[in-house]
């Protein structure tokens, strides 16, 4: 069922089990829990930190929205708690500015650890200062109807990912991933199998003791016809 066919609801429950890992989600990073959940999850490219060198991971609480009306992000103000990560969707692309100071103060009272708009934010500058990480697909000022109708904690599609509530929602430089909260202990794990191998390379990388490309790497140059020309003589 889409949530075009259930009525205009608001949810109050959220699953917040699986955010009991995210804090070490935020250390793992996006690029990396990308990869431990099969390169899936990941956000349009376009939804980017307002501030570089934000970090956050929570689960998430998600509000569905009509385009150019942020009535349903308001309803759902109240039932964002310490941790959570708002993330808003709209029903329609838009680039309208859902959030400004206001808003994201009444999150940063609430205890939430961050936002995510697919749409705009304005009030750029006071945001930039408020310790609230943000990721938007846009800087807007063009302000929003409060009409509705809508949807609070339902399935949404944030950026092009799916995204339901208590899902961790995990935010960096490189952009926002999702990890599903059925399968967030087995991701993280990955995760952290991940890390300690990279860190390993890495150590052998500033040693000087880069061991080249790995056979399989040779061996696929060699499948797709890549010749290697020897310098002349
Ligand atoms: O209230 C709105 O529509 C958005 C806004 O400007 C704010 O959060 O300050």
């Amino acid at each position: 069922m889409t949530n075009h066919q259930i009525s205009p609801s608001i949810f109050a429950r959220v699953d917040r089990t699986a955010g009991a890992l995210s804090v070490e989600f935020a250390e793992l990073g996006v690029a990396t829990v990308h990869e431990s959940q099969g390169r899936s999850g990941l956000m349009d490219p376009a939804i980017k930190p307002l501030v570089e060198g934000s970090r956050v991971a929570g689960p998430a609480v998600t509000c569905l929205n009509q385009p150019g009306d942020n009535l349903m992000l308001l309803a759902a103000l109240d039932l964002c708690q310490e941790g959570d990560v708002l993330v808003v969707a709209n029903l329609a692309p838009s680039t309208a500015g859902m959030v400004g100071e206001i808003i994201s103060s009444i999150l940063l009272a609430r205890g939430a650890a961050g936002l995510v708009v697919d749409a705009g934010v304005r009030d750029v500058r006071e945001l930039r200062r408020l310790p609230l990480p943000v990721w938007s697909r846009t800087v807007s000022a063009t302000g929003t109807t409060k009409g509705g109708p809508g949807w609070v904690n339902t399935p949404v599609v944030a950026g092009g990912a799916t995204v339901r509530p208590g899902d961790i929602v995990v935010g960096d430089d490189d952009g926002v991933v999702v990890v599903p909260r059925e399968s967030a202990g087995e991701v993280l794990a990955r995760g952290k199998e991940r890390v300690e191998r990279e860190a390993v390379l890495l150590k052998d990388i500033a040693a000087g003791r880069w061991p080249g490309l790995s056979p399989e790497l040779h061996e696929q140059l060699r499948k797709v016809g890549v010749q290697r020309i020897p310098e002349p003589h």
